[in-house]
């Protein structure tokens, strides 16, 4: 893995921390600017990342880190995506061709890394309320001289733990703390919403741009002079801005506010976070940034803006094909149900294209809710269009169901509602670290009352399963499937109850696999005729409620083995155990699955391969097992 990616430009290179950045001269910003631009495109276009966003804050990010003395004064960024330019201007330029890689730099902050990082959880709509706790920790441990920073995107304002934060924030006069709204527009699309139309209004009220342009017009027609007195009231336009757009809705609250500020001028930004840190209270910058700003194909790229590209040709912005993928199959298998089910509405939060719902959204218009970074708000209002006599697919990455539990819980299985809610994203994901694994929704599932868990297999059984979970309409029902491309078909040999049978054999192992790990269970169970120890393989289909027959099975077998791309605790494997426990069925058990911690970033594959959810590994324990028929493999990584 080469630690650079490509030679570094000399002023990037001289930068080593904060300190030389806040060293250079103001002449020499544009020039520093373009060379981070330069590092960001040809690093992403090999690695992938989240290219759009980085490029908006560049000359943000230049601006914080000369104004305010990290990591004394704390920046923090919220959901942590756009904190590229923060690692480059905090000592991490010459890393960054390993983005991503194992090993190498996280896509996220890291704590790790650097003093200077602080929030790692790639989760929005958090930052506000770390730095309310910080800030008042500050001022309880006498080091109110420290500033806390917070940059929040447009987008992940629209979630609701954002405006708690700030009810709590105005409610403190006295918190040195600053609120530096990032407002390009958009999440991945347009951000949406009454707040997203407010801040619209505020970009672009007409009036403001008439008066500029009338100025540009007239001024430049006045020699020698018009000139240099239209940049200076370009330069000025944040005022203008403030006279023409009011900003009533923060001020409200009680929060002074700064802006509108053009966030790709350095030193107006500056000025802005200087001013802003004199008042030693509560203040908002409000600052106008462009997602993929510096790079055509990146700010012309209609869909999101080069939000997070895989590898791409860096000359034209081309990316390298995506393999057809799960997310690609129920894409299709929406459009398909919502044309034989006029009851049938999805709903994204600020996710249509990575969760698949831009062909359902251009077929229906009408029944596509996009809610913002608002799962909580996804899922009860979800219950409340079931309440309505609708049937609402609510489709969100696996990790980002866990802030909506309490929802999907009270409010929608209390009611038995008919709500499915698709998990994109199950299982290990890899490259996006910790925060984004997929790892907890099979075991937190297994506590709500009446709900029913499906995990296909392959692209048939999603397709299926999708269907079968929008025909239930007494409670919710869930659907989760991995990231990236789709696997191959695996037919059933044989039933028993309603799971599917994938392999017969002798009665020694019944192995049960859930949803994706079939191919790689049917691997280990051929490696485990080599040592003459013959494996049953079967699907539920199914995982919640799990299927009766199993304990009819598991009797006659000498061992009971499960396996699944979700966290061992709690997950299906122990469902299965307190099942064959509840039945008096006393045949050894063992789970495999993703080991209980934080797993650092790294390719898919390559983590699988790391905790042993492989053919292989599995093959041998089991064969260890069979052996030792002990009741304890404390070794497995897995375990
Ligand atoms: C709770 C949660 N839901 C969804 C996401 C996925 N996500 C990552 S970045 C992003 C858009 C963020 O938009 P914004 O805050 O405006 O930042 P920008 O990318 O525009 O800089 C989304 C939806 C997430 N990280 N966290
Ligand atoms: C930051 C964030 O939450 C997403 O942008 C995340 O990077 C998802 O990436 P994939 O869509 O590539 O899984
Ligand atoms: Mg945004």
């Amino acid at each position: 893995m080469s630690e650079r990616a490509g030679r570094l430009g000399g002023l990037l290179e001289s930068v080593k921390g904060p300190r030389d950045l806040k060293e250079l001269g103001a002449e020499e910003l544009p020039r520093l600017a373009a060379e981070i631009r330069d590092l960001l495109v040809s690093a992403t276009a090999r690695t992938g990342g989240h290219l759009g966003p980085n490029l908006g804050v560049v000359e943000l990010t230049i601006a914080l880190h000369r104004v305010f003395d990290s990591p004394r004064d704390r920046i923090l960024w919220d959901t942590g995506h756009q904190a590229y330019v923060h690692k480059m201007l905090t000592g991490r330029a010459d890393r960054f061709g390993t983005l991503r890689q194992e090993g190498g730099l996280s896509g996220y902050p890291s704590q790790a890394e650097s003093e200077h990082d602080v929030i790692e959880n790639s989760h929005a709509s958090t930052a506000l309320s770390y730095a309310d706790g910080l800030a008042k920790a500050y001022k309880l441990r006498g080091e109110s001289d420290r500033t806390v920073v917070a940059v929040i995107g447009d987008g992940a304002l629209t979630g609701g733990m954002a405006w708690e934060a700030l009810n709590n924030i105005a409610a403190h006069r006295d918190l040195p703390l600053i609120i530096v709204v990032n407002d390009n527009g958009r999440s991945y699309s347009p951000t949406i919403g009454g707040l997203a139309n407010h801040l619209a209004s505020l970009r672009t009220n007409q009036r403001y741009e008439d008066v500029l342009e009338f100025v540009k017009d007239n001024l430049n027609k006045v020699p020698v002079v018009g000139a240099p007195v239209y940049d200076a009231l370009h330069g000025m336009k944040k005022g203008i801005k403030d006279v023409l757009a009011p900003q009533a809705m923060f001020e409200d609250l009680g929060l002074k506010y700064i802006g509108l500020v053009d966030g790709h001028d350095t030193q107006a930004v500056e000025a802005a976070l200087r001013k802003a840190r004199g008042f030693r209270r509560p203040v908002i910058v409000h600052v106008l940034t462009k997602k993929g700003f510096g790079y055509s194909p990146a700010e012309n790229h209609g869909e999101d803006c080069f939000h997070s590209p895989g590898a791409f040709d860096p000359l034209t912005g081309e990316e390298k094909p995506k393999p057809h993928g799960w997310t690609n199959v129920f894409s299709q298998e929406m459009v398909r149900l919502g044309a034989e089910r006029q009851d049938i509405v999805a709903i994204t939060a600020a996710m249509l294209g990575p969760t698949g719902l831009i062909p359902f959204s251009e077929a229906y218009p009408d029944r596509l809710y996009d809610v913002g970074i608002a799962e909580q708000h996804a899922l009860t209002s979800a219950a409340g269009l079931a309440m309505g006599g609708l049937h609402p697919v609510v489709a969100v990455y696996a990790t980002f169901l866990n802030r909506a539990f309490d929802q999907l819980l009270m409010d929608v299985a209390l009611h038995r509602l008919p709500v499915t809610v698709v998990l994109d994203r199950a299982g290990v994901t890899g490259d996006d670290g910790a925060s984004h694994n997929g790892m907890w929704d099979l075991s937190i599932l297994q506590v709500v009352p009446g709900l029913a868990v499906a995990v296909p297999r392959d692209e048939p059984r999603l397709r299926e399963l999708l269907a079968e979970a929008v025909a239930v309409d007494d409670g919710p029902t869930v659907v989760r499937y991995p990231k990236g491309p789709v696997g191959p078909e695996i037919e059933a040999v044989g039933k028993l109850g309603e799971m599917d049978v994938l392999r017969t054999g002798e009665p020694d192992v019944l192995v049960v696999s859930v949803g994706p790990m079939a191919e790689m269970c049917l691997e280990a169970a051929a490696l485990l005729d080599a040592q003459g120890i013959s494996a049953t393989v079967v699907d539920p289909r199914w995982v919640k409620p799990l299927d009766e027959a199993l304990v009819a099975a598991a009797r006659v077998h000498k061992l009971v083995v499960v396996v699944e791309d979700n966290g061992r605790v709690g997950g299906v494997g122990d469902a299965v155990a307190r099942m064959l426990r509840d039945a008096d069925v006393d045949v050894p058990v063992r789970t495999y699955g993703i080991p209980q911690r934080f797993l650092d970033h790294a390719k898919r594959a390559k983590i699988l391969a790391d905790i042993g959810l492989t053919a292989q590994d599995i093959a041998r324990e089991i064969t260890e097992a069979v052996a030792r028929r002990s009741p304890v493999l404390e070794n497995h990584p897995a375990r």
